[in-house]
């Protein structure tokens, strides 16, 4: 058996499209959502991420904020750029990628931020709001995740997931998702202080590997049948994206996201989603 493809850039593509017709329908209204970065640094991960994020932008008629900071900025100066999107009514949403700089209370910019113009749905009040079960922005990685299985039928309601990982950007949030009545998943969440990895994975209908170690996921790890989300990021000594799925575990499973190809298109995409549906709640 080979594993059919959870195609995130064709998905991705396909939500783009229904935003653009959102966008401009919010346009007659005569509300453009903004989309707001700010980049602190020089890292070129970083600029390669954000400017994929414009590029989308473009894509979709949401126009695009760049605030750009040198590496030696200081706290005060990277929070007078979130003050001052916050106050910025063309700003709808925006993102301070991350990570910041050394010396950088990340934590403390975070919070500073409006809650309602947070597009990466990771505010300390939307991860509130999330477990209290109120209407808020959810985090990309993870709403991209269950867009990217619902789009192509895999059954999330009674499967047993497995959650490798718990990353404040995907394993921490990913089963606060999934087990809502919506949802209806029975979740085990494994990370480094699990004892026996491979008897978790094995039981798993859908496995959602986030732990950012190279082919941590193997063949004889898993169950045939599974759907499998490999949402990692190592390189290789070449530079490539490896992640963190064994390529041999295409042979066992029923679906397999690609890395790249996957979940990262998927995340760029719930971004702009929860741009467009922060502008249509304040237009009522
Ligand atoms: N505030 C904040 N929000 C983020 O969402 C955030 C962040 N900071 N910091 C860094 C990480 C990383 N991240 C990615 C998003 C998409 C791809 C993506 O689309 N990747 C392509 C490949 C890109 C390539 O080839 O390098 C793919 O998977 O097909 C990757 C990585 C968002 N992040």
């Amino acid at each position: 058996m080979t594993a059919q493809i959870l195609d995130g850039k064709a998905t991705a593509a396909a939500i783009k499209s229904d935003l653009t017709v959102r966008v401009a329908a919010l346009k007659e209204k005569g509300i453009t959502p903004g989309l707001g970065t700010v980049l602190v640094g020089d890292d070129p991960g970083s600029q390669k991420y954000v400017a994929g994020k414009h590029r989308d932008c473009a894509q979709v008629g949401i126009a695009s904020i760049q605030r750009e900071l040198p590496a030696t900025a200081t706290q005060e100066e990277i929070e007078a750029v979130v003050r001052e999107l916050n106050e910025d009514p063309a700003c709808t949403g925006y993102i301070v990628q991350l990570p910041l700089p050394r010396g950088i209370d990340e934590n403390r910019v975070l919070e500073l931020m409006d809650p309602d113009k947070d597009a990466d749905g990771l505010h300390p009040m939307n991860l509130g709001r999330l477990v209290l079960n109120e209407p808020a922005p959810l985090p990309c990685t993870p709403n991209g995740i269950l867009t990217l299985l619902r789009r192509h039928g895999v059954e999330i309601k009674g499967a047993e997931v497995v959650v490798v990982g718990r990353g404040v950007t995907i394993g921490r949030p990913m089963p606060l998702l999934l087990t809502r009545r919506s949802e209806n998943a029975t979740v085990t969440q494994c990370h480094t202080g699990t004892r026996d990895l491979s008897s978790h994975l094995k039981r798993a209908d859908i496995i959602i590997a986030a732990a950012g170690s190279a082919h941590l996921v193997r063949p004889e790890d898993v169950k045939p049948g599974v759907a499998v989300l490999d949402v990692g990021v190592s390189r290789s000594a070449e530079g490539k994206i490896v992640g963190d799925v064994h390529p041999g575990v295409a042979e066992v499973a029923a679906w397999i996201s690609p890395n790249p190809g996957g979940v990262g298109p998927m995340t760029r995409a719930q971004l702009l989603v929860n741009v467009v549906e922060a502008a249509e709640r304040s237009a009522g």
